[in-house]
């Protein structure tokens, strides 16, 4: 296993605050203890992707910072502020957004009621009509049920809705599963537009070329523990033991 607390770069990297930094994370669902130790920072503006196989703790790891896990033990910073002993709705109020891998879309709300479902957490959220701006496909939609929309069309409404929230971290678990080409390359240009305007994005990711794409950081997942981070610079060294490792 690979020294996770050494970045996997020739460059030294710079260290403000981290918007998210997560120490020594157990997780359990039942008996069955799956996430074991895991250490992370996202810096404020950054992408940081966790990549791993199947089952390796990347979704749980989420789970854990919204406290939506039955039982975790260590620290969990969000803007400085401790929140592993805090109550999912308290733990969103300090600026989180989640966007879970089933999208979390519901058959009896259209696009507009979902997007005036959330509350708003931070000063800066989005109106209806911006997050209508950032998707126009949604405003075509508008009337129509949640389950009713695309796959892609229901991932754009699960982000629209987590920025209505004015959260300035946002957590995406796996956005491009199960999506056409062309709707990945939308959903990347958004995650890249929201970077630019100021967001942190903590992003689950299978596709490797769609994370290489969009993430500044990344960190393998292995068995619950972090097992290597690379900057970009580092994962395209690294990328063949890489690939070994993912099983792909
Ligand atoms: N609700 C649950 N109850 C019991 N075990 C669970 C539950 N959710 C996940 N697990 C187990 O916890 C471990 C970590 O799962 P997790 O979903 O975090 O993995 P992952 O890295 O996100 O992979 P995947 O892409 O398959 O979701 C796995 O062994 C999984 O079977």
């Amino acid at each position: 296993m690979t020294d996770a607390a050494a970045i996997h770069s020739s460059e030294p990297m710079l260290t403000p605050e981290p918007m998210l930094a997560i120490r020594d994370l157990h997780a359990w669902y039942g008996e069955s203890h799956v996430l074991h130790g895991i250490d992370l920072e996202v810096p404020p503006g950054q992408v940081v992707t966790l990549l791993g196989r199947n089952g390796a703790g990347k979704s749980t790891t989420l789970k854990s910072i919204m406290g939506i896990v039955p039982r975790r033990r260590g620290s969990i910073c969000l803007q400085g502020t401790e929140t592993i002993g805090l109550r999912p709705f308290h733990i969103a109020r300090h600026g989180v957004a989640f966007c879970p891998e089933d999208r979390g879309i519901y058959a009896t709300l259209d696009v507009k009621e979902h997007l005036e479902l959330p509350k708003q957490v931070d000063d800066g959220g989005f109106s209806t009509e911006q997050a209508l701006d950032l998707f126009p496909n949604l405003r075509e939609r508008l009337h129509s049920p949640g389950t009713k929309l695309s796959g892609g069309e229901q991932q754009m409404l699960a982000i629209a809705r987590s920025l209505r929230t004015g959260a300035p971290l946002l957590l995406l678990d796996e956005p491009t599963e199960g999506l056409a080409p062309s709707i990945v390359e939308q959903i990347g240009d958004t995650i890249k537009k929201l970077k630019s305007q100021g967001y942190t994005i903590l992003l689950v990711e299978q596709n490797l070329r769609f994370a290489m794409e969009v993430a500044d950081q990344f960190y393998l997942i292995d068995h619950g523990q972090v097992a290597a981070h690379y900057d970009r610079d580092g994962i395209e060294k690294d990328i063949d033991a890489l690939l070994a490792r993912l099983g792909v």
